[in-house]
């Protein structure tokens, strides 16, 4: 029986076309002034040491990080430094108002049915928690934080590695193969699988030709119930 449900955000709960389109280039417009200002400041000054550390470069400049970061950007890194400074840049275009985080509208009433059914919620995503949390909680249908159990981002490890869903089951506290992960990206239910998680893929646009997950176009095709542990 599924017990619970860890879903991704991008492609899964959300538009690609979303984070894409509105969210990184609005913390791309914003890093270096913002960096630049907050350098010396907590949260700030750690994510940048930590970052040092990532690409082992103990000496590193703030302009040479700065650099770093873009080019993360460009080849959308999935660095925890980068995701924590874009979550916290993200958290003004929330407030002012600038965007509110897209929801597909088959996600919220599915949400809703399975939590009525005791299934515990959780999330997965690269953005960080704190970015996790501004989308849902901003989100085009409202707040819907109370729905989730937990959240989960890159410091339990990356989304492709096997160890990270194991991680994930251990802090859940349920056998793996109790809890279902919701994704659009084979390689990251590949890691799920092989960790003993029950695996769907969403997918929203292209098919997937390279992948032997089962497939939906949508929340409301996903059946927990009927799928055995
Ligand atoms: C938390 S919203 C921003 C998502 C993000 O930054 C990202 O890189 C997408 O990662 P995901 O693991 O949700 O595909
Ligand atoms: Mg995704």
């Amino acid at each position: 029986m599924i017990r619970a449900i860890v879903t991704d955000i991008e492609g899964t709960t959300s538009d690609i076309r979303f984070v894409h389109n509105v969210l990184f280039p609005y913390a791309r417009e914003r890093l270096a002034a913002f960096i630049t200002v907050e350098q010396y400041n907590e949260p700030v000054s750690t994510i940048l040491d930590n970052l040092r550390e990532e690409i082992a470069q103990p000496e590193a400049t703030t302009a040479e990080l700065i650099e770093v970061l873009f080019a993360f950007m460009d080849e959308d890194r999935k660095s925890t430094a980068l995701k924590a400074l874009q979550g916290i840049i993200w958290r003004d275009g929330y407030v002012n108002g600038d965007f509110k985080g897209h929801l597909y509208p088959d996600v919220l009433p599915q949400l809703e049915k399975w939590k009525s059914q005791g299934i515990d919620l959780y999330v997965y995503s690269s953005g960080s928690v704190a970015a996790q949390k501004l989308l849902f909680g901003y989100s085009d249908e409202g707040d819907i934080t109370p729905l989730f159990s937990g959240y989960f981002d890159t410091l339990v490890g990356a989304k492709r590695d096997v160890q990270s869903y194991r991680n994930i089951a251990t802090q859940i506290g349920l056998p793996p193969t109790s809890i279902l992960f919701l994704s659009d990206i084979h390689q990251e239910l590949d890691a799920a699988e092989a960790a003993g998680f029950r695996t769907t893929q969403l997918i929203r646009g292209d098919d997937d030709a390279a992948s032997h997950h089962y497939q939906v176009p949508s929340f409301s095709n996903i059946k927990p119930e009927q799928i055995p542990s």
